[in-house]
């Protein structure tokens, strides 16, 4: 293990920051109020907005608030287990970093301050195809950190190949292929502030150092960003692909293949139909589909069906050690972390995410134990009430 984040008070305290009080707080959901202190507004809207009204961000909170944890006593947890490994990559804890994209609107360092901050805990960092920082940068700045990828589908099959190609060669092991924004959710805060970042020609690094994209236009989207722009976005967005297309992304992949943005049980067995590896239960944190159910409410229904056949993973409103719990108890083999590590970049680059990702790990850990459970395979629904 890269670097012990055991107890909090060890870690962070003694050894992070021998005693003093860290730079901002250590709870995760406090971050996103000081994070408004310290971004753009508008950049701030974009990552804490969802669609519509909100509610489905909501629910992803409420669903956690109902399933309460039940500790057990003198089981002997003094050593936790915490280490797990999915689709072949390990990791200290089974938590990875959501794919999120244009982390320049936050800070300059953007996605390289994210990899470092993952690698040096041994996290598994999922780079997104939006980032603002290219493939192989990203790749550089993990180092040996395990590091998966995600795409947003170009229709382009040359463009697709190529940008995949690279991810292999940049030491990128699993693929994670995002289902569930094939055009983006209604998404007024951004609307009422006239913000899309893409249009800005932000978040296209991967597209624009694409050799395979770059072909396809007439001029260089340095000379013509909005014209490359357009370009991309009509071939990351619509339907025509369905679940028959599947075959070709494995013509362009030899690792394992993850499904994000699953909801529906019957989603979830059509991708163990598809030969599929994995699925997120995701529902993109709240921000696509406004009224959307809560993805711990479907969680349970889906690791039931599928979870012996496939790799479950789950996201959407992960904020404490608690949450990771639960989310494993109903059945995630391991969950994404979102919203809260773009807030640790937004306060203090690639310090923040450590400090984020220290605070989360040493949370759940320290929840673990005080629960009474010494391995992950402990964590069952037994583990829990519904409230
Ligand atoms: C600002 C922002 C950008 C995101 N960009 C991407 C992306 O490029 N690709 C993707 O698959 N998911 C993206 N997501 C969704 C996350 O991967 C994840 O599903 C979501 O953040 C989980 O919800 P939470 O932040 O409430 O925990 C993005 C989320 C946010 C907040
Ligand atoms: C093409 C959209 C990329 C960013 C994204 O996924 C989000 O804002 O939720």
């Amino acid at each position: 293990m890269p670097e012990r984040f055991g107890y909090y008070q060890n870690e962070l305290y003694l050894q992070g920051y021998g005693g003093a009080k860290p730079p901002f707080s250590t709870d995760a959901t406090k971050l996103e109020d000081s994070a408004a202190q310290v971004l753009e507004p508008e950049a701030f809207s974009y990552v804490a907005g969802g669609a519509g009204s909100g509610a489905t961000m909501h629910a992803n909170r409420e669903a956690f608030d109902r399933w309460k944890l039940v500790p057990r006593m003198l089981t002997d947890a003094t050593e936790r287990e915490l280490a797990t490994t999915v689709l072949g990559t390990p990791m200290p804890a089974p938590v990875l970093l959501a794919p999120i994209g244009v982390q320049s609107i936050v800070h300059p360092d953007a996605e390289s301050a994210t990899a470092r901050a993952a690698a040096a805990l041994g996290v598994p960092m999922v780079m997104s195809t939006a980032s603002s920082t290219s493939i192989e940068d990203v790749a550089q700045a993990s180092g040996d950190g395990p590091r998966w990828f995600q795409l947003y589908w170009p229709s382009d099959s040359d463009v697709c190949g190529s940008i995949l190609a690279r991810a292999r060669a940049a030491g990128f092991s699993t693929l994670v292929v995002t289902l569930d924004t094939w055009t983006l959710g209604w998404r007024p805060c951004d609307l009422d502030a006239g913000y899309l970042p893409f249009l800005r020609g932000l978040g296209m690094a991967v597209a624009f150092s694409d050799p395979a994209f770059r072909q396809l236009l007439e001029k260089p989207p340095e000379e013509d960003t909005p014209t490359a722009v357009l370009r991309w976005i009509s071939m990351i967005t619509g339907t025509d692909r369905d679940w028959s297309a599947l075959p070709l992304l494995r013509e362009h992949w030899d690792g394992p293949i993850v499904l994000k943005g699953i909801q529906h049980v019957d989603d979830a067995r059509r991708a163990v139909d598809a030969g599929m590896d994995g699925i997120v239960v995701s529902n993109h944190g709240g921000r696509q589909v406004d009224g959307a159910a809560a993805s711990l409410e479907v969680l349970p229904e889906i690791a039931t069906a599928v979870g012996d056949r496939i790799e479950v993973l789950f996201d959407s409103g992960v904020r404490t050690g608690a949450d990771v719990l639960k989310a494993l108890a109903l059945g995630a083999k391991a969950v994404l972390l979102g919203r809260p590590y773009v807030y640790g970049l937004a306060h203090g680059g690639e310090d923040g995410v450590r400090h984020v990702l220290r605070s989360v790990l040493a949370d759940l850990d320290l929840t673990m134990a005080l629960s009474g459970h010494r391995r992950l395979a402990d964590l069952t629904a037994a583990a829990l009430r519904r409230a």
